[in-house]
């Protein structure tokens, strides 16, 4: 059998300040074929493009990358600030509604930084702008200076729910997680369960209630070192599990609670 196929939801850039790519970070394909088993295909994230419809055709499941640009406020009934900073408004149209899609028919998906806040935008909830300037919270943004391995070095605790999938998962109610991102969840939507706070009380961990496949989203990047990390592991490989069931045309059964 041949390995199922995840559609990586990648972002536009701009090379040398002058040639615009679709692309999806290298440790995001390697996480996927290297601990997930499927084979990674980066997407070009614009309606222009693709249809939501061809995308859950080709592919057994969907990662939603991190990405600079924020998800355009406007998608969750909010003003454009400056804070609000850069968009993608083509990978908007493609990742929202790929998410409620998926939600419905249980195809899977897992959202990283970026990603993450899609998966609440899409079911309905919203996003502050700018948390570090939110009174109690900590600075979640990525270090200026220093390497990758720097930028990705762990930096705050999550805590999940006791009994909750991800503590299930890990077989722990706590784990330590990297941080690279400004905007966080203010109100989950109705369907958002949160699992995981960091100590500061920005969400971290989540899933989708009633959703009848995999919906684990995570606020960090877990695609970091994510062979060797026990904290990245096992989600990319519940993650290519729920792929593989997807692939062999084994459907989840809808979900309770
Ligand atoms: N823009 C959002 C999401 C942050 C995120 O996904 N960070 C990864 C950055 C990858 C890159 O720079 O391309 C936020 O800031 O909260």
């Amino acid at each position: 059998m041949t390995r199922p196929v995840i559609g990586i939801i990648g972002n536009l850039s701009i090379v040398g300040d002058r040639y615009p790519i679709h692309g999806g970070g290298q440790l995001n394909s390697e996480a996927i074929s290297q601990v997930s088993g499927c084979i990674p295909l980066v997407v070009p994230a614009d309606p222009e493009l693709l249809s939501i419809e061809e995308l859950c055709e080709i592919c057994d499941g969907f990662l939603l990358t991190g990405g600079r640009a924020n998800v355009h406020p406007e998608e969750y009934g909010h003003e454009v600030t400056e804070k609000h900073g850069e968009f993608d408004r083509a990978r908007d149209a493609i990742a929202l509604g790929l998410v409620r899609r998926c939600v419905e028919t249980g195809q899977p998906f897992f959202g990283i930084c970026r990603g993450f806040q899609e998966v609440n935008v899409a079911m309905g909830g919203t996003l502050d702008p700018e948390i570090r300037e939110l009174p109690g919270r900590q600075n979640h943004r990525m270090p200026r200076d220093g390497d990758l391995a720097h930028s990705f070095t762990n930096r705050h605790i999550v805590r999940f729910t006791p009994g909750g999938h991800f503590a299930q998962l890990y077989g722990a109610e706590e784990v330590e997680t990297n941080s690279l991102h400004g905007q966080g969840i203010r109100e989950p939507g109705p369907r958002i369960v949160v699992e995981g706070y960091a100590p500061d009380g920005t969400a971290e961990a989540l899933r989708v209630r009633d959703a009848p496949g995999f919906t684990l989203s995570v606020q960090w990047h877990p695609e970091w070192r994510a062979a060797e990390d026990p904290v990245s592991r096992p989600l990319f490989e519940a993650f290519g599990d729920a792929a593989r069931d997807w692939a062999a045309g084994r459907r989840p059964a809808a979900r309770v609670a």
